[in-house]
């Protein structure tokens, strides 16, 4: 019982039985002997014949009105949207002999319509174009209704990435949404069909009945039903034969049932993203390996020892050389500027030629606003200025470039391959989209799939790939149209270990092979130390670092940086210098001079290479490992001796990593004076700092988190950085 109560078995059974036995006691009064003369009389052959028609024709308008229809009810913003879904609802709820009336009113001789079509020679009522018209009428709303459903609790992430790829909005309705709700669409059909077979009210009331022509089987049966039961019945019986066969149709095991979830290829599909940590076997498995043929150092063109620098070498039929890894374009610079006060997000940022940049930085920095406003998407207000080499994409009195015009290659966390093609067929999607004939774009694609190792799997369909796989097409897409400007969102996040590093290989080794200006949203060290020539980190929608990616990953000089490098990192104001204060013991400094911050945690002592000026920022930096722990204030006079509140241990590699805050309002140390009071200028924010210690070590200071403890570094492990 799945944990229901038993008692839900008693009314379940009686709703059944009370859809179900009325059906079945309708075939116990079917006499078999008579039916085939009384469905091939003239009357209900021509009633039959005569629904099946008008419902045909009914259910071809519903869809050719109803589709784009609920497109604009689901996606366009218009005042009043909300108060048409409602209207549409009416047909549903009104009994249909009121619809039947209300077309009247319409279309009737003397209707609002019907007027000026007298006028005009034409007459709708009591035609069978009357009955197509009821019919619609009433069906019309459950197609429209079914679809707007689907379409709304779609995302429009595989239109974007489409969109990027080149693809106008006519190919993108026709190869990418229509196609992902075809079940949708099949669904709302059938059920518009079914409802304009059985439509009955609208019918009698706005077409009256006339044998062949108005009189369809729904009006047969009626007008049976009192002069001979038993045709009645048998005609009934064809109506609940057509609905069966109706509904067995549309929810048959046939219908179609594209995998979305659990299947190792839900990345590849799209399907949702996957949480950070979650198993890694469960995507990303590679079930029969990395082939030979994919090793990325070999297999892309400029890769291959002693291949052109430039890439230029023709592969695969000689596509690539042109088109694909290898360019014939040199990179071009990419010039942003991104203010949009609604999300708090205000960056410029300017990456020369070629130059691949990682941009870091926490939740809701703005990472994913600044990759949107390059490709022009999501839809957000603000001031964008994007110029890639001389063409400016948006800017002051430009308007914005749509998402297809400006050259932009699109690789997000999920693969988005479009589930109704075949690999192949999504990696020439773009270059089609961009005009290449289809002979071209499919030998294009076979060699960019060559080169990264999924020639074999050119025919199969995303739902058949492991996560793995499919973003290895999905960078063989991207690369297909030969983007200025590459945006990746965290590409390799969803993978397990294994397959997240073949796939930054392959990047690595196509970037080698042909530079291309990129930016890299990444929260992950290998991207930035195995990609990334420049970091720059975003806190809080502002640009709070900048740098070579070596200096920020050794030197960082904010606090994610710091977090991100795994060093500590403590801000503040430098108080004094050796040169300036004079008090400092300089011996400390090994080939540098000392200098002392005003911190979160008190004044913090360390060295310094640069030229520090009392009062200006600075960050102090200092390594988990040279931070030494203690239950009680340590004795004699070390330098740095922080007051604070454990608040974690942590694996991290053979060491155990122990986490602190700064334990505000710990007093203690010698004669309790209160060692490491912060100083007013010190940020307010708690800082996070990590000691790393053997578990040895840990074990026996015998720790928990909660508990206060001292941790203390040497002087001359910290490095001022100016700021
Ligand atoms: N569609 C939206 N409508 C309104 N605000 C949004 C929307 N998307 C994001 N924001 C807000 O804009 C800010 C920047 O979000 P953005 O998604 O760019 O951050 P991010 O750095 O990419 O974060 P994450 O690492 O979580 O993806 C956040 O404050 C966020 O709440």
């Amino acid at each position: 019982m799945n944990g229901l109560p038993r008692w839900v078995v008693l009314p379940a059974t009686l709703g059944a039985l009370l859809v179900v036995l009325p059906v079945a006691s309708l075939l116990t009064r079917v006499d078999v002997g008579s039916l085939w003369p009384l469905l091939t009389a003239p009357g209900a052959r021509d009633a039959l014949w005569l629904s099946l028609r008008t419902s045909v024709v009914a259910t071809v308008l519903c869809v050719a009105l109803g589709v784009p229809l609920a497109l604009l009810l689901a996606r366009a913003s218009f005042p009043g949207r909300r108060v048409v879904r409602a209207l549409l609802l009416l047909p549903l709820v009104l009994p249909p002999v009121v619809g039947g009336l209300a077309l009247l009113t319409l279309l009737g001789r003397s209707g609002l319509l019907g007027g000026v079509l007298e006028v005009l020679g034409m007459r709708v009522p009591f035609t069978t174009a009357a009955v197509v018209v009821a019919q619609a009428f009433v069906a019309l709303p459950f197609l429209v209704l079914t679809l707007d459903g689907a379409l709304r609790s779609h995302d429009t992430a595989h239109e974007d990435v489409a969109a990027t790829l080149g693809a106008r909005p006519t190919r993108i309705l026709l190869r990418v949404t229509l196609p992902a709700l075809a079940p949708a669409l099949i669904s709302g059909t059938v059920l518009a069909f079914a409802r304009a077979l059985g439509e009955f009210g609208a019918t009698i009331t706005f077409a009256g009945a006339l044998q062949g022509v108005t009189q369809t089987l729904p009006l047969e049966i009626y007008l049976q039903r009192s002069s001979d039961p038993d045709a009645a019945v048998a005609l009934s019986l064809v109506l609940v034969v057509v609905a069966l066969a109706i509904i067995v149709a549309a929810y048959g095991p046939w219908f179609p049932q594209i995998p979305e979830q659990g299947a190792p290829g839900s990345a590849a599909a799209g399907g949702p993203t996957p949480a950070a940590g979650r198993p890694s076997s469960s995507v990303g498995a590679e079930p029969e390996g990395w082939p030979s043929e994919a090793a990325p150092s070999a297999g892309w063109p400029g890769g291959r020892p002693g291949g052109p620098p430039g890439g230029g070498g023709a592969v695969g039929g000689g596509a690539v050389g042109t088109t694909g890894g290898g360019r014939a374009r040199p990179p071009t610079p990419l010039r942003i500027h991104v203010r949009v006060p609604e999300r708090g997000v205000d960056v410029s940022v300017d990456v020369p030629a070629g130059e691949v940049v990682a941009v870091l930085g926490p939740n809701g920095a703005g990472k994913s606003t600044l990759l949107q406003a390059v490709a022009g998407l999501g839809g957000h207000r603000g001031d964008v200025t994007v110029t890639i080499g001389d063409r400016v994409l948006a800017g002051p009195g430009v308007p914005a470039a749509p998402p297809r015009d400006r050259r932009v290659g699109w690789l997000g966390q999920r693969a988005l391959l479009l589930r109704h093609l075949s690999v192949a067929d999504n990696v020439a999607f773009g270059p089609v989209s961009r005009g290449m004939p289809r002979a071209a774009a499919r030998a294009l694609a076979r060699s960019l799939l060559s080169d990264v190792g999924a020639a074999h799997l050119a025919g199969r369909r995303p739902h058949e790939l492991s996560g793995g796989q499919a973003q290895r097409v999905a960078i063989a897409r991207a690369l297909a149209t030969d983007p200025d400007v590459l945006l990746v969102d965290e590409p390799f996040s969803a993978l397990d270990v294994g397959a997240a590093q073949r796939a930054r290989l392959l990047l690595q080794a196509a970037h080698r092979a042909a530079p291309r200006t990129t930016l890299l949203v990444t929260h992950d060290l290998l991207d930035v130390a195995q990609l990334a020539d420049r970091v720059i980190v975003l806190e809080e929608g502002h640009v709070v670092e900048d740098g070579p990616a070596g200096e920020v990953l050794t030197r960082p000089r904010s606090a994610f940086g710091g977090r991100f490098a795994g060093v500590n990192l403590l801000a503040g104001r430098v108080t004094v210098t050796a040169a300036g204060g004079g008090q400092e013991r300089a011996a400390e400094a090994a080939g540098g001079s000392s200098a002392v911050l005003a911190t979160v945690l008190g004044d913090v002592h360390g060295t310094t290479e640069d030229v520090l000026d009392t009062d200006t920022e600075a960050v102090a930096l200092f390594e988990p490992r040279a931070v030494s722990v203690h239950r009680d204030p340590p004795g004699g006079s070390p330098r740095n001796a922080f007051p604070v509140l454990l608040t974690g241990i942590e694996p991290h590699g053979p060491l155990l990593r122990m986490w602190a805050t700064t334990g505000r309002g710990h007093r203690g140390g010698h004669g309790g004076e209160d060692v490491g009071a912060a100083h007013p200028d010190a940020p307010a924010a708690p800082e996070q700092i990590a000691a790393d210690l053997t578990p040895a070590a840990v074990a026996e200071l015998g720790a928990v988190p909660g508990e206060q403890l001292w941790f203390v570094v040497k002087a001359a492990e910290v490095t001022v950085l100016l700021r």
